[in-house]
């Protein structure tokens, strides 16, 4: 059977932009909840500067806290060799840089231009290249930017390919404020392919309109198998204002298996995983599958 690997975000992007501090005890659990779903692949943490992203602080306490599956892959942020150096003492077993397809949102989030950025992870992917680690390249806007507005297909391309040939393993493409839709994704997915090979390009896209799965679809027919996605559809960006959380993993899971392609995850334990954070949060379920999950006797 054909499958497709997802990219846990909950613990990072789902979590970087809670108002209130969740405690570590928690973030530790819903990582290892995530790992017992059958998620091989775990972005647990993030080594940002406190002062902008404060929720983010403990993710050594977290990477170094959490009992290990084998088999599973823990990934950090790293936006420079400082966060690196942290990430590599609390044992992250892949890490990713991150820039946009956008001056404006790139100089926002990481307070550099799209260049600068590229120079900033030369170092990065040198020392994690020593150390054997993986590295994942994300591309944030490059469906719309909330400064800019439209993105041209090619500017992605671009900034995609000048991570991969810096050396990148994997690029993940964001639709940061989820203002894309099928027929965009397609037109940004085909200009990227002539940059970096197919297979290592990942779908990161955010739900704001509700457009998300219908892109996943999308890019699906075109090939793609990489796909990250957030439990309960924690999340939102911290520079990109009214955006809501990655698209849900629950419900990309229902739509992949749906299609016949295997994810691994058990959907059901995926669900009370789901249900288990929303309520540790105080928030309401994001995900359609997992509000939905109860009602029906006919599964996939
Ligand atoms: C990139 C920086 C650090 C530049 O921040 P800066 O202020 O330009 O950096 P700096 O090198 O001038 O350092 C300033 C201070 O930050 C500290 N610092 C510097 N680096 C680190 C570090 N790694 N860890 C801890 N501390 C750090 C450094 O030690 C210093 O401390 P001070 O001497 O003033 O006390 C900053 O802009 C930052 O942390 N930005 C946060 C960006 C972020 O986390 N955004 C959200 C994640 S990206 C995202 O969600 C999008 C994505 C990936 O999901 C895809 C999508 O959906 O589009």
């Amino acid at each position: 059977m054909d499958s497709v690997r997802l990219v846990e975000m909950g613990p990072r992007d789902g979590l970087q932009n809670e108002p209130a501090r969740v405690p570590t005890n928690i973030k530790i659990g819903l990582v290892e909840r995530l790992a017992d779903c059958g998620l091989t692949h775990i972005e647990a943490a993030s080594f940002v500067s406190p002062r902008w992203v404060p929720q983010m602080a403990d993710g050594g306490e977290v990477l170094t806290g959490i009992h290990r599956k084998d088999g599973v892959v823990y990934s950090a942020l790293t936006p420079n060799l400082q966060g690196l150096k942290v990430a590599l003492a609390a044992g992250a077993d892949e890490v990713a840089v991150f820039t946009a397809a956008s001056e404006s949102f790139c100089q926002r989030n990481i307070n550099c231009s799209v260049a600068q950025s590229l120079e900033r992870f030369t170092p990065v992917l040198q020392l994690a290249r020593e150390r054997g680690l993986r590295v994942r390249g994300y591309v944030s806007t490059v469906l719309g930017c909330p400064y800019e507005g439209d993105i041209a297909p090619a500017a992605v391309a671009r900034v995609a390919g000048a991570l991969y040939r810096l050396g990148c393993d994997e690029i993940s493409l964001g639709d940061t404020i989820g203002t894309g839709t099928p027929k965009k994704a397609i037109a940004m997915l085909s200009a990227v392919r002539q940059e970096v090979p197919l297979a290592r390009l990942a779908a990161h896209f955010h739900d704001t309109y509700g457009q998300a799965l219908a892109n996943l679809y999308a890019v699906l027919e075109q090939g793609l198998r990489i796909i990250d996605s957030s439990v309960a559809g924690l999340g939102g960006c911290p520079y990109a204002k009214g955006a809501t959380g990655n698209v849900a993993t629950e419900d990309v899971v229902y739509l992949l298996h749906g299609l016949g392609l295997n994810t691994g995850v058990n959907l059901d334990q995926l669900v009370h995983t789901g249900r288990w954070i929303s309520l540790q949060l105080g928030r309401e379920n994001g995900s359609k599958t997992g509000l939905a999950w109860d009602n029906h006797s006919r599964k996939p």
